[in-house]
């Protein structure tokens, strides 16, 4: 199943840097994996905006949001999901 997930950052202006660089650190290599394991299919940054675009192929709403609820990010994120199917004109032979 297919999902675009939107993320928006917002974290407080006074949390503390290093450990800001830190959960970054986390949430990078906690996307990553995902990305190599082929569910965390694309990652795009939002131009000019602390915010991403990003598609997740996964198995069911329940692993989606056992993912989203792990992101070490996700307490300063808003997060927006939408659920994907493939579109008639699509010239593509599978859902890449
Ligand atoms: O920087 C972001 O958009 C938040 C984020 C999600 C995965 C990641 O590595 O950073």
């Amino acid at each position: 199943m297919l999902f675009k997930v939107e993320m928006d950052v917002n974290v407080p202006l006074d949390y503390d840097p290093q450990r800001f660089e830190e959960l970054k650190a986390v949430e990078k290599a906690y996307s990553q994996d995902l990305q190599n394991k082929g569910v965390w299919r694309h990652i795009w940054r939002v131009a000019g905006l602390y915010s991403n675009v990003s598609i997740f192929d996964v198995e069911s709403n329940e692993k989606l949001h056992e993912i989203l609820m792990g992101l070490p990010l996700y307490p300063f994120m808003d997060v927006r999901v939408t659920a994907l199917c493939r579109h008639p004109s699509s010239v593509r032979e599978d859902d890449s």
